[in-house]
């Protein structure tokens, strides 16, 4: 370790943008290395993730202090600048003149002094702009060309007009602002009011909260929300069945009841998926897309461990941590199975020959070759609906990703209907807003001849922030009548 939180935060913002990885998975291995104090683990991951998610703004804000483009520093330099001017500009509660002095510290302690002389004078000229009497931020009341939005839904003057004009070009403030790519911008800005669309970057660049699903057969809500309460966790019962909200963000291993299995981590939207679904003791379900298990996990609490779940997955790997889950939440219900992408090696087809045709049948203990009466569908999407939840999401999709995702969608959700019997059911779901990948993929598959006894008898488009994560569900059913 470097020897400050900043320089820590420093080295690990060089490594994310060398080598794509995930900054929390960086952080990770750094907490596994080293000693930190939970103090400074706080901190480092505030600045860690708070500069990547907001690239796109600290450049628009360090461009208008620079005499050069900021593409043309070079890359340690640059972050630091980053990492400077995201203490300034976005948080509240560290002094002007300690992130000014610390940041400029982290040259000598990387042992990069040159770096010094410039990192001092940006960050004091940006300091004075934002801070121009007595240390103290000047609010703003709404989007302007100097206003920058913070973390939780507030303005802030920033002293320059560094951004687009929100009032001729609210795409490009709201891509330069709240940082987001263009192309995601201008798509949003084509379907949202600019209340709306500033709405949607306030909740994606604010740090999400977890929120808790009690498992229902490891005792009540109500019971874990007590457990909590006497730890001194603030938490309230959410909107769904079994959903807690917590007041704060909080490490939730840590947390009473979690070792016992008495909750699992999942956003209210994602609670909805296995409610639609509504699992029934001694049905036999698939889910297709499981790992690491959140909603396979869920499905087995809702039909009191007593229906035959199916977790198939691509990633072997993934498939392991539904297994640590089952077993951590105390379900016995769910077998799992690495698939082929293209689902073509699970049985359930209604022609498919016993599994001795197929995977040798003891690596997949209690699968047989019988169709499903019900699957779930969550499949791999572009996550435009979860972006708060991981700060480079926004950085990584591309729009040609869009149509890539909706082919595979549309050939897992294809998948899934050819084996789930007559009067059965199919729960599609994504966390994406992106039409193309919700309802575009139901609509696609449902057109096809061989499934016309399907339709779709709920659907529902969540929007990010209102109140959960964005995302989409579809719930379809298959006539009873039509003979096989
Ligand atoms: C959205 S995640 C599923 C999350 C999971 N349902 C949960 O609630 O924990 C999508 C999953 O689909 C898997 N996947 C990707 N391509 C797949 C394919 N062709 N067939 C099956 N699974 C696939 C990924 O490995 C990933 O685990």
């Amino acid at each position: 370790m470097s020897g400050s939180p900043r320089a820590l935060a420093h080295e690990i913002l060089l490594e994310q943008a060398e080598t794509q990885t995930f900054a929390q998975d960086l952080l990770d291995r750094r907490w596994a290395a080293y000693d930190v104090p939970p103090i400074d683990r706080r901190l480092i991951s505030d600045l860690v993730f708070g500069t990547v998610r907001r690239r796109a703004t600290l450049d628009a804000v360090l461009e208008a202090h620079l005499n050069r483009p900021l593409r043309e520093v070079e890359p340690g330099l640059r972050t630091l600048l980053r990492l400077g001017a995201y203490q300034l500009t976005l948080t509240s509660g560290i002094p002007p003149h300690a992130a000014v002095h610390e940041t400029v510290e982290v040259a000598e302690l990387v042992d990069a002094p040159r770096w010094t002389g410039l990192t001092n004078g940006v960050l004091r000229n940006l300091a004075r702009s934002l801070y121009p009497v007595n240390d103290e931020p000047i609010p703003a009341t709404g989007p302007a060309a100097d206003v920058v939005p913070l973390p939780g839904g507030a303005w802030r003057k920033v002293g320059r007009r560094v951004f687009p004009d929100p009032a001729d070009d609210p795409t490009g403030y709201f891509a330069a602002a709240f940082a987001f790519p263009r192309w995601l911008a201008r798509r949003w800005s084509e379907r949202l009011e600019p209340a709306d669309l500033w709405a949607l970057g306030f909740h994606f660049d604010t740090p999400p909260i977890p929120t808790l699903r009690a498992n229902a057969l490891q005792g009540d809500r109500d019971s874990l929300l007590s457990a909590l309460a006497d730890a001194g966790i603030e938490a309230t019962a959410g909107a769904r069945a079994h959903s807690i909200v917590l007041a704060e963000g909080a490490n939730v291993v840590t947390l009473p009841g979690f070792a016992e299995g008495r909750f699992s981590v999942q956003d209210e939207t994602a609670q909805q998926a296995a409610e639609l679904l509504a699992p029934q003791p001694g049905e036999r379900i698939l889910d297709l897309c499981a790992a690491p298990g959140t909603k396979t996990t869920h499905l087995a609490e809702l039909s009191g461990d007593a229906a035959a779940i199916f977790a198939a997955d691509v990633s072997s790997n993934r498939l392991s941590r539904v297994t640590a889950n089952a077993q951590r939440l105390g379900l016995s219900s769910i077998r799992t199975r690495a698939t082929a992408a293209d689902a073509s090696d699970l049985p359930g087809l209604p022609a498919s020959p016993s599994p001795t045709g197929g995977a040798p049948p003891n690596e997949h203990s209690g699968w047989d070759d019988g169709p499903f009466d019900a699957a779930l569908v969550d499949v791999p999407c572009s996550n435009t609906g979860v972006l708060g939840k991981r700060p480079e999401a926004r950085w990584r999709i591309k729009s040609s990703d869009l149509p890539l995702f909706a082919e595979s969608q549309q050939r897992l959700l294809a998948a899934a209907l050819e084996r789930i019997k007559p009067g059965g059911r199919c729960l599609y779901s994504t966390c994406s807003i992106e039409e193309e990948e919700n309802a575009g993929v139901v609509s696609a598959v449902l057109a096809e001849e061989r499934f016309a006894d399907w339709r779709v008898v709920r659907s529902v488009a969540h929007l990010p922030g209102r109140p959960s994560d964005g995302g989409f569900q579809a719930l379809l059913v298959r006539d009873a009548g039509k003979p096989e």
